[in-house]
């Protein structure tokens, strides 16, 4: 769109900002525009379960926030105003509204759940022009969002607090200010700037053109965009708006004949008729059907990856589906259709020429990639779709789900579901193996090990986290210790290096033999696997084989304590029912059962994705 002086047609106007926040008034006076400011006194309360999407719930609240000044205006002074403008910011992470903090502990929280992460900041902005006809108010409202990406570093407890007790964070979206000492927290920011402050400006420009610039005639053909402006115009002088007067636009797509025969009583009608359809169409459920699509596009990832799509793809590119189809011994129209959905997942590029693979799709889904996670998608697909497919069962009857999928008696999960034959055991340590690889490194470094001379890997699968805590420690050594299946087979993963000699590896079962001797125990997500049974039995074994100073370090998804927020570890605690016999704990769960077991002086420190770490210290008993 072009743009054009917009703010002047403002300027013989009563233009209200319904806002109190000092940035939204900075930016709007910076712009020239000439306002007075009436701060909205609408309750920000929107039931935010209530609308499909973040933004619209923003777009919601702006407009009440205008329509409560304008009415009051109205009322009080019976001097209407003829434009009243209402915004407000959100912060949206993991499908989580972050608004004002309401105190340092809240602001802890949000600022925490940002840490090292990209979130999407929306501004939703209402742009109310009244009118006043028999002391009646009439209002027509334009809204629309703008959302501007941004993306934290990793924070430090330290600078967490600090940046808190600045006092900065507390009157703003999310608990932080860009423009000022949060601008430190920030690495990168995709998009509008001044939205993350709180006024997307280019944006509010742009709809200006649209409303005081009319359309060309070829344009009054295009559908209407905004399902809220009226049909039909309600403003009083009409004669300016062809020639780009200071008038908003109309915006029917009927000639103007056509709206010349409507005349007084059809215009009234119609906006009765608008009216009507706005309060009682409810907002269009477009999150909601992005949940339940989610399943096909699951399986069309999963799909793609078992026919190694991917690897075809990363050893010659670009290919036409035909080609590729011929490859993965599959049908042409098949292949294509699910090519297409690959490229619209943004898993590959589609031109002219053929598909090729991503960044994304040649890091993680070829098989033979360094940090593959070909492995993990096919024990989903193979094993952990099957388990979802008995979703209902699993909750009704709260347990996991291999008995109906292998169709015989479970009784020890490990031995006769998932390594029930060398072939699915090798499939899960290969699922295990590349997530361990993903997230290894951030394991071994979230906290200063180095007191530490050796260090017992329990249940430590093939050691790829073994290897990156040798590797970050070269004087530690590291015992992985886990079933003599899986021993066996773990040979298979272990690449050259330095860091060999540093690792060794002890079989035998964590919950029936001794323990290998270490400084350091380590339970990688090993714990949401058991029951509190099972998990009570296995600290205190750890305990037992702990001198005091010894230290535990803790692997698992934490949830909040009321289990609302995690979005990511409410999923994985679900799986944790299909799959197992454990589930995800809170990090106030996981701290009473390390106190309960002699554990101390616990730290926590949240990964990237869903997993925190926990180092606790084993206090003499
Ligand atoms: C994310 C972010 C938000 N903010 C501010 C913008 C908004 O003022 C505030 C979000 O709260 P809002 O409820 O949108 O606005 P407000 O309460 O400050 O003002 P009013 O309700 O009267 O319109 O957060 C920043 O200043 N910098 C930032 O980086």
């Amino acid at each position: 769109m072009v743009l054009c002086p917009v703010i002047g047609k403002l300027l013989h106007k009563r233009v209200v900002l319904a806002s109190a926040s000092p940035r939204r008034q900075e930016i709007l006076s910076n712009a020239g525009l000439r306002f007075e400011v009436v701060p909205s006194r609408f309750k920000e309360k929107l039931d935010k379960a209530s609308f499909a999407t973040p933004y619209e719930y923003a777009m919601e609240t702006a407009k009440q926030k205008a329509l409560e000044v304008a009415t009051r205006m109205h009322q009080k002074d019976l001097r209407t105003p003829d434009v009243v403008i209402g915004a407000d910011t959100i912060v949206t992470v993991g499908g989580l509204i972050l608004e004002k903090p309401v105190d340092k502990q809240d602001a802890y929280r949000m600022l925490s759940r940002l840490s090292g992460k990209e979130h999407s900041v929306f501004t939703g902005v209402a742009i109310v022009h009244c009118s006043s006809n028999d002391r009646q108010l009439h209002t027509r409202v334009s809204e629309f969002y703008e959302e501007t990406t941004v993306k934290f570093s990793e924070l430090s407890e330290e600078l967490l607090w600090e940046y808190i007790h600045s006092g900065e964070p507390m009157d703003k979206a999310g608990g932080y200010g860009i423009q000022a000492l949060g601008g430190m927290l920030v690495e990168s920011v995709h998009g509008d700037f001044l939205n993350v402050v709180g006024f997307p400006l280019n944006h509010f420009c742009k709809q200006l053109v649209e409303l005081y610039y009319p359309p060309r005639p070829e344009d009054l053909r295009q559908p209407v965009q905004h399902d809220c402006i009226p049909a039909v115009d309600t403003f009083e002088d009409l004669s300016d708006v062809e020639g780009g007067g200071s008038e908003p636009a109309q915006r029917e797509t009927g000639s103007r004949d056509e709206k010349a025969e409507v005349g007084a009583a059809g215009q009234a009608t119609a906006e009765a008729e608008c009216h009507r359809t706005r309060a009682t169409l409810p907002p269009f459920p477009t999150r909601l059907l992005e949940l339940l699509d989610g399943f096909k596009l699951s399986k069309a990832l999963l799909t793609a990856c078992k026919l190694k799509v991917f690897d075809w793809l990363k050893r010659e590119a670009p290919q036409k589906a035909p080609d590729i189809a011929s490859k993965v011994d599959a049908s042409a129209c098949g292949t294509e259709k699910l090519l297409d959905v690959c490229a619209a997942m943004g898993l590959l590029e589609k031109t002219q020429q053929g598909y090729s693979n991503t960044e994304t799709a040649n890091l993680y889904l070829a098989s033979d990639s360094e940090y593959s996670l070909h492995g993990f998608m096919l024990q989903n697909d193979d094993v952990i779709w099957n388990l979802f497919t008995y979703l209902e069962f699993a909750i009704r009857e709260g347990r996991n789900q291999h008995h109906r999928v292998l169709g015989k008696k479970v009784e020890d999960l490990f031995q006769d579901a998932y390594y029930r034959s060398p072939e699915t055991q090798l499939r899960f340590m290969q699922a295990m193996h590349g997530v361990a690889k993903l997230t290894a490194r951030q394991v071994a470094t979230a906290f200063d090990l180095s007191r530490f001379s050796s260090a017992c890997d329990v249940g430590g699968c093939t050691g790829a986290l073994a290897r990156e805590l040798a590797r970050e420690y070269p004087r530690l050594q590291v015992t992985v210790f886990d079933l003599p299946d899986v021993v066996e087979l773990a040979v298979h993963f272990q690449p050259a290096g330095p860091q060999a000699a540093q690792i060794h590896f002890a079989a035998g079962d964590f919950f029936r033999d001794p323990l290998p001797s270490a400084e350091l125990y380590v339970l990688c997500r090993i714990l949401h696997n058991w029951s509190d049974d099972k998990v009570h039995k296995l600290l205190s074994k750890v305990a037992e084989s702990c001198k005091p100073g010894a230290g535990l370090l803790l692997v698992e998804t934490l949830l909040d304590e009321e289990k609302r927020e995690a979005q990511g570890g409410l999923i994985q605690s679900l799986n944790m029912l299909v799959q197992t016999e454990g589930r995800e704990r809170s990090r106030g769960e996981y701290q009473c059962l390390l106190e309960l077991h002699g554990f101390h002086q616990v730290q926590v420190v949240h990964l990237e994705g869903v997993l925190d770490a926990m180092l606790a210290t084993r206090v003499a008993p």
